[in-house]
């Protein structure tokens, strides 16, 4: 897929932008602080309606503005979609083709992209947390319904950690609600990791293959879903019993705790070179070909899933990467796949690509071709 154009109003620091995409690499190169991981953020929105950074969308309606607009044009299945969405401050609205959609769900889902930031390398070494959320960013754009289970999931969560931290003050009759809200956790969860259980099984064969060419064959990758919950071999129901169970034997924990100690919000996925777990045993450099094989392989399982490839957005990251994994990525993207790349470099990245890339130069929240 192709996104042909976009338009930012009162959007972090860009007061109005209007731009035309290269469909092959277009290139944001700029000093720190000038604006290019903005408009990377505001391409994410109109894939995700969610950015990679802000903890508040009205973090990203320009200072002094009353709203924030991106708007986008996307090409797949040799179809155009226009895509709005306007951030107010207190909520968000969103258009398809000018018809506005109430549920965030109709929106999402017409633009695939893969964003890889100097923190995805550290997607292997780093805390579980970076795992969870290389999960939930990628199958959230794939699957509405997996959106909508982990949001309630979550609204859930916070509702009986909300028991768990107040029992002594709250009477009886709202700590007796716990079950209520048990019972949905239950629900949300298990349909949560049955989805990323899939995902991670189908992941693990495309990032094996790469992490392989990329190693000349020296380094086999395996991938591995890792909950407690499914750790239930004493146990012959399903994973929905298995879970109800351990919310209850854990119960007295959790009070003392205030949180809830199981569920797919404590798991993780196990990354292995031959046979290893180079999250504790890989050396920085395994660590980092790690990384760059599971975001590679995001590219490769997004074109299986819904037959084109995402657009590929590379925010400063191939000054984090040696020669080699530069060229291993710079290859992957090819001719096939539509790719921003934003960079302070002004050397290198613009010989290599000039013939064709579109480039051009960010500063101070505008942006002219060069
Ligand atoms: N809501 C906002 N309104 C106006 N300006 C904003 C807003 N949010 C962020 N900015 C400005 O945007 C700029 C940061 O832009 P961005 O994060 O895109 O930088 P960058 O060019 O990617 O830099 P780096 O190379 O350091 O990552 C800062 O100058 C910041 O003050």
């Amino acid at each position: 897929m192709i996104l042909q154009s976009l338009e930012l109003k009162d959007f972090r620091n860009y007061e109005s932008l209007s731009l035309q995409l290269s469909p092959q690499v277009t290139i944001f190169v700029g000093q720190n602080a000038q604006g290019k991981t903005n408009v990377l953020e505001s391409i994410l929105m109109l894939a995700l309606a969610k950015s990679h950074r802000a903890g508040r969308d009205s973090e990203m309606i320009r200072w002094g503005a009353d709203f924030a607009s991106v708007s986008g044009v996307v090409e797949r299945n040799q179809r155009n979609y226009s895509l709005d969405l306007k951030i107010l401050p207190r909520g968000k609205k969103v258009r398809v083709n000018g018809l506005e959609k109430r549920k965030m769900s109709d929106f999402i889902g017409h633009l695939n992209v893969v964003l890889f930031a100097p923190e995805d390398l550290m997607l292997v070494k780093g805390a579980p947390q970076a795992r969870r959320r290389f999960l939930d960013m990628e199958l959230g754009q794939m699957s509405p319904q997996y959106l909508y289970n982990l949001a309630q999931y979550q609204k859930v969560l916070q509702q009986r950690n909300n028991i768990l931290k107040d029992s002594e003050r709250m009477d009886a009759g709202l700590v007796g609600t716990l079950s209520v809200w048990d019972e949905q956790l239950v629900e949300y969860g298990a349909k949560i990791i049955r989805k990323r259980l899939e995902f991670v099984e189908k992941i693990q064969q495309f990032s094996a293959d790469i992490h392989q060419r990329i190693t000349s064959g020296r380094e086999e990758l395996t991938l591995q879903y890792k909950s407690s919950l499914l750790e239930n071999e004493n146990c012959s129901g399903s994973l929905a019993d298995f879970f109800r169970e351990q919310l209850l034997s854990r119960q007295k924990d959790d009070f003392r705790r205030g949180s809830t100690s199981v569920g797919p919000h404590r798991d993780d996925i196990e990354v292995q070179i031959n046979q290893q777990n180079v999250h504790t045993f890989g050396s920085q450099g395994q660590q980092r070909t790690a990384a760059l094989s599971m975001k590679l392989a995001e590219i490769e399982l997004i074109r299986h899933e819904v037959g084109e490839y995402p657009v590929l957005l590379l925010d400063d990251v191939l000054s984090e990467l040696d020669e080699m994994r530069q060229l291993h990525l710079l290859e992957s993207m090819g001719e096939r796949v539509q790719t921003l790349i934003t960079t302070t470099m002004t050397y290198g990245l613009q010989e290599l690509m000039q013939e064709k890339a579109v480039v051009y130069r960010v500063m101070g929240g505008s942006i002219d071709r060069t």
